[in-house]
């Protein structure tokens, strides 16, 4: 969608921002530039709407140069979002993301049906906030005012330069978070700039690391934790790019452990004997709609106990979707203090699929650094010791 060959600019004094440029970026596929200060993120983007010109080379937008499209032409097809945001101060809420379209000449009527329908997609009732004017905003509201603007024409094609900068952590969170919502939704094809490795890791299907004026690594948010490219990636992804790679590797079905399941109503004798079957301390109780109940202990189930698995099962809430990332794993394990949680298929009604242990997770993490093999330092995530607390 877009591509970048042989990418050079220099500017009159002389400064070289980006050297030899080429990547490319897929339809749909949302890509964070990021790298320290004056590396050259915000020229790369600005080339892409012809606010700067490149030195050398080529820039294709889906499949055309750009260079060959007119200016004004082009911006149509690409939605902008800048840190400052850039609302005019004297035009309501819903003026200001009507600007696109009625600039483009939409009809007054159509122009606001859709600005409300954007505002509504940003989380922004539009009966509350459409007659506002933006000094009546939160700076958090205003960077949604500023993402469905971007968003009112319906362009393919987004570019987003730092736009949650200049609000606070709490709420740079809360606006990542709906904007990868509404990007699972509107499926825009992204160039996201931003200095911070954790917004860049938590947002891109793939990341650029620049270095000065140069992409170091361009790959999956994991791939670039679990495997830099070299010394000043592994530098600039932090020490701690262990614990980062939890929020980026979700839990997949193979990393599940597949204990003994039993049933509420099954006769306690069943559950003694699958165990003692399979010798295993502990197995998984389901009810009669195969929903996690809990679990029960080989303990409770001794020969001739009488009853039903019901009467001596223990309910057990520490559950997560498969999907989800490690992190959120780990975080129930500790927030439960568990030595396994069960994985549930959401997509296929909360059907029982597993469990994740402490060892089976940190073999996940092993897992996500990539076909390459690479081993992860086992200091790096210390994810054994919580093995120990286990109830069980
Ligand atoms: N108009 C200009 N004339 C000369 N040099 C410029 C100009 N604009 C940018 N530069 C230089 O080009 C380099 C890259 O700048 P750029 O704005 O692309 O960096 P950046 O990675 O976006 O930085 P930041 O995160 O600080 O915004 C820097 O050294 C900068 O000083």
């Amino acid at each position: 969608m877009i591509r970048f060959e042989q990418v050079t600019k220099r500017y009159a004094d002389g400064t070289t921002a980006v050297d030899g440029l080429s990547f490319e970026v897929a339809e749909g596929e949302l890509v964070t530039l990021v790298g320290p200060s004056g590396c050259g993120k915000t020229t790369t983007m600005k080339m892409v709407n012809r606010l700067i010109e490149p030195t050398e080379g080529r820039i294709f937008l889906d499949g055309d140069d750009i260079s060959a499209i007119d200016p004004v032409q082009l911006r149509r097809r690409i939605g902008y979002v800048i840190q400052q945001v850039g609302l005019f101060p004297h035009k309501t809420v819903l003026e200001n993301t009507a600007t696109v379209p009625h600039l483009l000449g939409w009809k007054r009527q159509k122009g606001r049906a859709r600005a409300a329908e954007l505002l509504d997609l940003v989380g922004l009732d539009p009966s509350v906030y459409g007659d506002r004017y933006p000094e009546q905003l939160s700076g958090g509201q205003r960077q949604r005012v500023g993402v469905a603007r971007a968003l009112a024409a319906d362009p393919p094609v987004l570019l987003m330069d730092e736009p949650f900068g200049a609000v606070d952590p709490v709420v740079r969170e809360h606006l990542q978070n709906e904007f990868l919502k509404l990007q699972e939704q509107v499926r825009k094809t992204v160039l996201f700039v931003t200095h911070d490795i954790e917004e860049a890791v938590r947002l891109g299907d793939r990341i650029a690391v620049y270095g000065q004026g140069s992409i170091e690594q361009f790959d999956t948010p994991a791939t670039v934790l679990g495997a830099p490219a070299n010394a000043y990636v592994a530098d600039f992804v932090g020490a701690d790019r262990g614990l980062k790679r939890l929020s980026v590797t979700p839990v997949e079905e193979s990393d599940l452990d597949r204990p003994p399941v039993v049933h509420l109503d099954d006769p306690l004798s069943t559950a003694t004997e699958r165990l003692r079957a399979e010798g295993a301390r502990w197995a998984v109780v389901l009810d009669g709609d195969e929903h996690l109940h809990g679990w029960i202990a080989a303990d409770d189930t001794r020969t001739g106990a009488k009853g039903t698995v019901r009467d001596h099962a223990r309910r057990m809430e520490a559950w997560l979707p498969l999907g989800a990332p490690l992190k959120q794993a780990f975080a129930t394990m500790l927030q439960h203090d568990a030595g396994w949680i069960a994985v549930i298929d959401e997509a296929g009604e909360g059907r029982f699929l597993g469990v994740l242990t402490p060892a089976r997770l940190h073999e996940a993490l092993r897992r996500s650094v990539g076909a390459d093999g690479r081993s992860v330092p086992r200091a790096e995530v210390e994810v054994e010791s919580v093995a120990g607390a286990a109830g069980i």
